[in-house]
């Protein structure tokens, strides 16, 4: 048995006639990281809430440890919250802020005092210990929040966005501390986000939500690479996958433009005999440049004219149209081109994606 189950777990808000969260099935292990990610709406935090306890299970079980918990009240499930806001209490300093929960539960006061200090010192917090939130900066606030849940040595931390009010290299940081927090508390981790690097950086496994669906739980590399439909590949990766609406008859693949390239023979094989309309997707990084110096099925060389270009020094972009659309490139500092430059380029034969134009379905990964 996992330490949490999700067994078709649904939510459907009163007033409303579909569900929002449907059919969730999903098991956790002990220790684990889980990220939640999805567009805005896409039921992220309504699962977290159901399993918090604060949203009503409308359907299915849900299992933390062994117990059915849907009907537990929220403090009794064994959890401990980190909210987007912070939620600290203006009026009251660090300390109090994070031994607040632990004098609710009416534990001795040395006890608290010693689990505040533990804290106060794992998040780097000593010097703020005496200051009220509005003199803190946003990620001081933040870990005055993760005190707080830590304090309370529960078995399961939810996270809703807590990061998601920190300018960006403040969260960077942040994600840093949130995983060594949780290689060395092992507490077993759901944390909600919309950003996709967030989770790819931080979780063991990823579960990729759309319209309170799963479409597809991984670890962070097996998404990447092996996206099961076609929102999970745009999803997933910056810049996003390259798609081009394409046909293919026997082992040609025709571009909107009219340029053509030839399967090779493994390419059509995971194929499975799949013809017709679909897209075809590419990662920036398997478009390979210099291909005339390559070994790599030269004859489908292809050659465009590079319109933009974003250098950022390790990883740069090219892009250029193709195919009947702006296309990009991922380059080393090697490689890197100027506008108007011709390059010279081929997909990589084996790193190529395809995707039912209708359902999305990946071909390629069946
Ligand atoms: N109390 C509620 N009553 C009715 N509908 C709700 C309620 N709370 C959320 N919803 C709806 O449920 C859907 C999912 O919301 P939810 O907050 O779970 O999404 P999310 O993926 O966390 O989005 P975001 O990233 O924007 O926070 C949305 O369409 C939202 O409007």
């Amino acid at each position: 048995m996992s330490f949490i189950e999700f067994k078709n777990i649904c939510k459907m808000y009163p007033g409303s006639d579909k569900n929002t969260v449907e059919n969730f099935n999903l098991d956790i292990e002990e220790k684990e990281f889980i990220a939640f990610v999805g567009p805005s709406g896409c039921g992220k935090s309504t699962t977290l809430r159901m399993i918090a306890g604060f949203e009503e299970i409308t359907g299915g079980e849900l299992y933390i440890d062994g117990k059915k918990v849907n009907e537990v009240a929220p403090r009794d499930r064994g959890i401990a919250m980190v909210f987007q806001n912070y939620a600290l209490y203006p009026h009251m300093t660090v300390e109090k802020n994070i031994g607040y929960g632990l004098k609710n539960m009416k534990m001795p006061a040395d006890q608290i005092k010693k689990k505040v200090d533990w804290a106060i010192d794992i998040l780097g917090l000593e010097e703020y210990r005496h200051r009220k939130p509005k003199n803190l900066s946003g990620g001081q606030r933040q870990r005055v929040a993760l005190g707080r849940a830590i304090v309370k040595n529960q078995k399961v931390f939810l996270m809703d966005e807590p990061l998601s009010n920190l300018d960006a290299k403040l969260r960077v940081s942040m994600r840093t501390e949130i995983s060594k927090l949780h290689r060395e508390l092992g507490a077993t981790t759901i944390y909600v986000t919309h950003d996709q690097v967030e989770a790819m950086t931080m979780a063991d496994r990823i579960v990729i939500m759309k319209d309170g669906i799963i479409q597809q739980v991984g670890k962070p590399m097996e998404l990447y690479d092996h996206p099961k439909n076609q929102f999970v590949a745009g999803f997933i990766g910056s810049p996003q996958m390259n798609f081009f609406d394409v046909t293919v008859s026997g082992n040609t693949v025709k571009f909107a433009d009219g340029n053509t390239i030839t399967l090779s023979e493994g390419m059509a094989k995971k194929l499975g005999g799949h013809q017709g309309e679909m897209v075809l997707g590419i990662r920036g990084e398997d478009i390979k440049m210099d291909a005339q110096n390559m070994d790599l099925h030269s004859d489908n060389q292809q050659y465009a004219v590079i319109t933009d270009t974003e250098v950022m020094g390790n990883e740069n972009n090219l892009y250029f149209n193709f195919g009947g659309t702006q296309a990009v490139a991922r380059v080393s500092k090697y490689e890197i081109s100027q506008i108007g430059d011709r390059i010279d380029f081929v997909f990589m034969p084996s790193k190529m994606h395809f995707f039912d134009k209708e359902t999305g379905i990946n071909y390629t990964e069946m």
